[in-house]
């Protein structure tokens, strides 16, 4: 199924805008799991398991799966995820960026070997390093807009020419360039931080219903009010809103993923409350 239906119908369908991102840090996991090469597999899967009806869609963090060998496990996670929860699309966050021989590397990667649904890209290398992406059509391709960290701000709130005369902000730049031409197939959406809800609008004004995921709620401080308030579409969807740390997190012990539900469902309800 093209990634832009699943998620349509995963809004619909379980009435929530949550993003549950997967983090998998083993020195975070509970007593039982410590030691265990399977540790972040049974890790995730067990969030997974715990949160999937509550969820629009999964993001696993490609680096904490990496920095663990644990790469295989990060491809058994996404499997079991569509087989035991089909429909729930997987953003595979990697924030690859590359010429375009290596990015269609990247690109196989993430969709061939991973079978992930989306994955995070960095704009930064132009077009033609976005391209072999944009070319799985069904595929959602999540471009770097205005990123949730403070130092975001470094680049991305530079002042450039606009093309016709005036000027804009580099990440409105991107916001447009992919809203007016890298988005043909209609597969594309933009990272957009929950810590800065004013841009946020303002990324909403530039593309109309695009698809915006926004990190940045939870453990970064993003305040969910003023995230939806600026960044919901016509029909109170159009967000995939991503907490991982506070909902991974939320319990330290056994039942570690009841709390993450206990979480997750407080987050959901706490979004839909604003929609
Ligand atoms: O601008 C961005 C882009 C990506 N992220 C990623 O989202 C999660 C946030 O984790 P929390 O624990 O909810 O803070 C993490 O995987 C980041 O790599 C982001 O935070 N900001």
């Amino acid at each position: 199924m093209h990634f832009m239906s699943a998620l349509r119908a995963a809004w619909q369908q379980r009435d929530s805008l949550l993003c549950v991102g997967l983090d998998p840090d083993p020195a975070r996991f509970p007593a039982h799991l410590q030691g265990r090469p399977d540790a972040v597999f049974e890790f995730c899967k067990a969030i997974v398991d715990a949160t999937a009806d509550l969820v629009c869609c999964f993001k696993p963090q490609i680096a904490y799966f990496a920095a663990q060998r644990a790469e295989d496990q990060l491809e058994a996670l996404i499997a079991h995820i569509h087989v035991r929860h089909p429909g729930t699309p997987v953003v595979l966050d990697a924030k690859r960026g590359d010429i375009g021989s290596t990015a269609g590397q990247y690109a196989v990667e993430a969709f061939e070997r991973y079978r992930a649904d989306a994955i995070t890209v960095n704009p930064y290398m132009g077009r033609d390093s976005v391209e072999p992406y944009l070319a799985y059509a069904d595929k959602g391709v999540i471009l770097l807009c205005r990123t949730s960290n403070p130092g975001g701000s470094d680049l991305q709130f530079l002042e450039v020419g606009r093309p016709g005369g005036g000027v804009e902000k580099l990440y409105e730049r991107v916001a447009r360039l992919v809203a007016e031409d890298w988005n043909a197939s209609g597969n594309c959406a933009l990272v957009v931080g929950a810590t800065f809800p004013d841009e946020i609008a303002r990324v909403r004004a530039l593309t109309g219903e695009m698809p915006l995921l926004v990190p940045g709620i939870g453990a970064q401080g993003g305040d969910i009010a003023a995230t939806v308030a600026a960044g919901r579409s016509a029909d109170g969807t159009g967000l995939m809103i991503n907490s991982s740390r506070a909902i991974l997190y939320a319990g330290a012990d056994e039942d570690f993923a009841a709390a993450a539900r206990r979480a997750a469902l407080d987050t959901r309800d706490a979004i839909n409350a604003y929609r």
